[in-house]
C-alpha cells in the first residue's frame, strides 16, 4: 500500500487523534487528480441495478444483459460478466434462488469470498487492497449494541451459505463494522448516489468539514480531486457529509457513523470566536426568535414575485445576493489564490455577521423550501423568477461550500440555463448568462474533468456557451 501511494506522491503518517492520516510529498494544485482506486468490491443500489452494469458500474440504460442463471444480476458485455463469474458470482449464483440480500450482506458475501482467496493466494487484484482493507478501522467497541446485533446476524448468514477455511464469524463482524465507518456512495455527474462501494485507499483519507479534496466517480473508479492548493507535508481532506449541514448535525452524524468527533478549522472550539468558518457555523444556525419559518417562506416568495424591481432590489435577500455575488463571482473567473478567495471571503462574512446574524437568511431548515421554490419555478418556466432564486441560493452556496465544490460547478450551469432561457431581458439575459456559464466551466474543469461521464457535463456547459457567445456576436 505504502508503494502504491508513494507513486502517487502520498504517504500515509501516523496520527494521535485520527490513527492515520494521508499527507502529500509534493505540491498538488487545484483541478489535479490526487489519486484514482478500485474498489475491493462496489455494485449499484437496487433502483438502478438494471442501468449499471453490476461489475463495472458503467451506465448503459435497456442493454445490460442478466445472467441466464440467476437473474439478478446485469452486466454490460460478456468481459464484464467472465470477471464478475471468476471474482464471486461462481459461488455467489446458486445463492440468489434462496435468499434476498440486503445491501450489507451482499458486501460482506463478495468481499469475504476475495479475502478468502487472497488468504489462499489465489488471487488476481492487487494485494495491497486487501492488506489496507484489513487494517481498516473498526470501531468495533463503540458500535452500538443494535448495530452489533444486525452484524451478527449477517455474519451467521454468511457463514451458513458459503465454506471459508481461513476466516472466522468474527472476522466477519469485523468486517461489517469496517464498511459501517469506511465504505463509500458511489454518485453520478449530478450527485446522485447509484451505487455502494469498499475502497481501501479511498478510506485512508480523513475528513475535514472544508475539504481540500472531492471523491467523484467514474463507473467503479474512484477518482479523488484536489480543490484547494495543497502543499508539501500538508493533510489530504475529503467530506464525509454534506458540508451543508449545520454545525449540531454534522457533529451528531460523524459521532454516530464515524465515531470521533471533528476539530477541522470549522468545528475546533478554540476557532470558534474567530475563525471564518465557524463564523460561517452561526449563520447558519437557527436562531430562537420569533420569525417563523412559515413567515420566512412567505417572504421569500413575496420577494420573488415582487412586481416592483425597485422593491425586489430593497430586500434583504437581493442586498445579500449581490454583496456576496459581486465579490466572490470575479474569484471564481479569475482564478484567484486561495489566499485572495478567503480574504475576500473573510471580508464578506464580517459584513454578514454584523448586518444579518440576526435574520435567518441562511438557515439550512428554510433552505430546502428555497430549493424547491428555484425547481418549482423552472418547471413553470418562470425563467426570470428562477435566475433571482438561483443567484440567491448561489450566493449561499458560496458561503457554505468550498468555491470549487461540484454543488456550485452543478448550480452555475443549472443557473446560466435559466438566464439562457430568459429571453424577457433579451440581450441582458444572454451576457449574463455567457458570465455564469464561464464560472461553471472554470468550477466544472476542475471538479468533472475526469470519467467519461463527468467530462460529458462540461461538453454540454462548452455547447451552450458557445451557442450564447454566437447568438451574442450575431446581435
Ligand atoms: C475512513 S477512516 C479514515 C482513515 C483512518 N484515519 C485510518 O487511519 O484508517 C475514518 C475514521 O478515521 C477517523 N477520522 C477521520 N477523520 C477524522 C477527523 N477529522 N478527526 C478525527 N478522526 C477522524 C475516525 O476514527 C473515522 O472513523
Amino acid at each position: 500500500m505504502e508503494t502504491f501511494l508513494s507513486q502517487n506522491g502520498l504517504s500515509l503518517v501516523e496520527n494521535e487523534n485520527k490513527f492515520r492520516s494521508i499527507i502529500t510529498n509534493k505540491k498538488i494544485d487545484i483541478g489535479k487528480t490526487i489519486i484514482i482506486s478500485h474498489p475491493l468490491i462496489s455494485f449499484p443500489i437496487l433502483t438502478y441495478n438494471k442501468i449499471r452494469c453490476d461489475q463495472c458500474l458503467k451506465k448503459k440504460e435497456n442493454n445490460l444483459q442478466t445472467c441466464s442463471k440467476c437473474q439478478r444480476v446485469y452486466y454490460c458485455d460478456r468481459s464484464c460478466q467472465k470477471s464478475s463469474w471468476i471474482s464471486h458470482h461462481k459461488l455467489l449464483c446458486p445463492l440468489y434462488k434462496k435468499s434476498k440480500n440486503n445491501m450489507d450482506e451482499e458486501m460482506l458475501k463478495r468481499v469475504t469470498i476475495l479475502i478468502e482467496k487472497f488468504f489462499n493466494n489465489n488471487n488476481n487484484n492487487e494485494n495491497y487492497l486487501f492488506e489496507t482493507f484489513l487494517k481498516l478501522m473498526t470501531h468495533r467497541t463503540e458500535q452500538s449494541i443494535n448495530n452489533l446485533k444486525s452484524f451478527e446476524k449477517i455474519s451467521n448468514n454468511t457463514y451458513e451459505n458459503l465454506n471459508f477455511n481461513k476466516i472466522s464469524k468474527d472476522d466477519l463482524i469485523n468486517y461489517l463494522c469496517v464498511f459501517y465507518c469506511n465504505n463509500f456512495n458511489l454518485h453520478d455527474n449530478q450527485l446522485f448516489v447509484y451505487g455502494e462501494g469498499t475502497f481501501p485507499i479511498g478510506s485512508l483519507f480523513n475528513h475535514s468539514c472544508r475539504p481540500n479534496a472531492i471523491v467523484m466517480y467514474d463507473g467503479a473508479v474512484q477518482i479523488i480531486k484536489c480543490i484547494e492548493v495543497i502543499n508539501v507535508g500538508e493533510e489530504i481532506n475529503i467530506s464525509y457529509i454534506d458540508v451543508a449541514l449545520d454545525r449540531v448535525t454534522r457533529k451528531k452524524m460523524l459521532q454516530e457513523k464515524y465515531f470521533f468527533e471533528c476539530q477541522c478549522s470549522r468545528c475546533s472550539v478554540q476557532e470558534r470566536c474567530s475563525g471564518i468558518f465557524s463564523k460561517i457555523d452561526q449563520l447558519i444556525e437557527e436562531k430562537d426568535q420569533e420569525i417563523t419559518k412559515k413567515d420566512f417562506n412567505t417572504s421569500l416568495e413575496n420577494w420573488v414575485s415582487s412586481e416592483s424591481k425597485l422593491e425586489q432590489n430593497e430586500s434583504k435577500f437581493s442586498k445579500v445576493t449581490k454583496l456576496i455575488l459581486s465579490n466572490l463571482l470575479s474569484h471564481i473567473k479569475n482564478n484567484t489564490t486561495d489566499n485572495d478567495y478567503i480574504n475576500s471571503l473573510s471580508e464578506i462574512i464580517s459584513i454578514l455577521f454584523q448586518n444579518y446574524s440576526k435574520t435567518n437568511l441562511f438557515y439550512i431548515s428554510s433552505f430546502s423550501f428555497t430549493t424547491k421554490l428555484f425547481y418549482d419555478k423552472i418547471d413553470l418556466q418562470q425563467w426570470y423568477q428562477s435566475t433571482i432564486l438561483g443567484n440567491y441560493i448561489l450566493s449561499i452556496y458560496l458561503i457554505i461550500y468550498p468555491r470549487y465544490h461540484p454543488m456550485i460547478g452543478l448550480h452555475l450551469f443549472t443557473l446560466g440555463k435559466c438566464y439562457w432561457n430568459d429571453i424577457t431581458n433579451g440581450l441582458e439575459s444572454v451576457k449574463e448568462s455567457i458570465n455564469i456559464l464561464e464560472c461553471a466551466q472554470k468550477v466544472l474543469n476542475i471538479t468533472h474533468n475526469e470519467g467519461a461521464e463527468n467530462v460529458d457535463i462540461i461538453n454540454q456547459v462548452n455547447d451552450l456557451l458557445n451557442t450564447a457567445r454566437k447568438d451574442l456576436s450575431c446581435v
